[in-house]
């Protein structure tokens, strides 16, 4: 199967630390897979997501995103990639310019990558997208301000499906909402994956959470790659230690219980 990003190496230390944030970090990610890279806090998942996204250079090891090798580019060529691959952040209070309303935030990417330069093609575009993601109702002038965390974090959803990315980068993107509100996010970016064929990199310390949307699972301990393999190898038969007590911990319930109340938030 063809692979939408493939890391090989990654390595990543940072001044006065007594050991690399992330060390010889590889894995391989087929088109239209959803992958999890887990661990607990400090493992590293975060640094390896900021040299694949091109924030964090790596001290050694590569990056392939749909076939081209995308490290060490200048900051002209990585802001063409940054199209074919988008992130969602943690927090959506601050990844959201207040300053944007809904068509302004949705619709940037649109303008700013010439897919939609029309206004009323664009207004059209980005109604699509939020009715995509739960949001069909919303007023088009409205700010942030005025949308609790699980609609701030659909806004971000659109605006990064805005510019069809080859790859979307969740980087703990429930773990700021409330455990009800979390399961609906879930529950969209799980529909959009299986309705689109998105390519999901999804960053989690809760193994609860990759469980019920990845198909893959790379798990992460002290910078290193501890264990990887499809879901049901690494739930169903943990090989490391990490992993094992990394499972016994956890706490979160099967999303899969609010699922019907998908599009009942408000
Ligand atoms: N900019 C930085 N400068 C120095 N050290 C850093 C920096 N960013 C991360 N680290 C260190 O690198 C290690 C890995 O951190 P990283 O944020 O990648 O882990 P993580 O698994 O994403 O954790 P979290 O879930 O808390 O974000 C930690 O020891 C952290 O303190």
């Amino acid at each position: 199967m063809k692979s939408v990003l493939e890391v090989d190496g990654l390595t990543k230390s940072y001044p006065g630390a007594s050991r690399p944030a992330a060390a010889d970090v590889s894995f391989k990610m087929a088109e239209g897979s959803a992958l999890g890279l887990v661990g607990e806090s400090g493992s590293g998942k975060s640094t390896t997501a900021r040299m694949i996204a091109g924030l964090e250079k790596p001290d050694k090891g590569w990056v392939v995103l749909g076939g081209r090798q995308i490290d060490g580019l200048s900051r002209r060529a990585m802001q063409r990639v940054r199209r074919d691959m988008q992130v969602v952040f943690q927090d959506p209070y601050s990844s959201l310019n207040p300053r944007m309303n809904v068509e302004q935030l949705v619709g940037e990417g649109l303008l700013v990558h010439s897919i939609e330069t029309d206004r009323a093609a664009r207004r059209r575009e980005v109604e699509r997208l939020l009715g995509l993601v739960g949001l069909g109702h919303v007023d088009l002038g409205a700010y942030p301000r005025s949308f609790s965390g699980g609609q701030r974090q659909r806004l971000a959803i659109a605006r990064a499906l805005a510019v069809r990315p080859k790859l979307l980068i969740c980087d703990e993107p429930v773990s700021s909402l409330d455990v009800s509100v979390q399961a609906q996010v879930l529950n969209l970016l799980r529909d959009l994956q299986s309705e689109l064929g998105l390519s999901i990199l999804f960053i989690a310390h809760d193994l609860a959470v990759v469980r019920y949307l990845c198909d893959q699972v790379v798990v992460m301990s002290d910078g290193r790659v501890v264990e990887k393999g499809s879901r049901e190898q690494v739930y169903g038969d943990p090989q490391h230690e990490y992993t094992r007590d990394l499972l016994a911990a956890v706490p979160v319930p099967d999303p899969s219980h609010s699922r019907r109340s998908v599009t009942e938030e408000k």
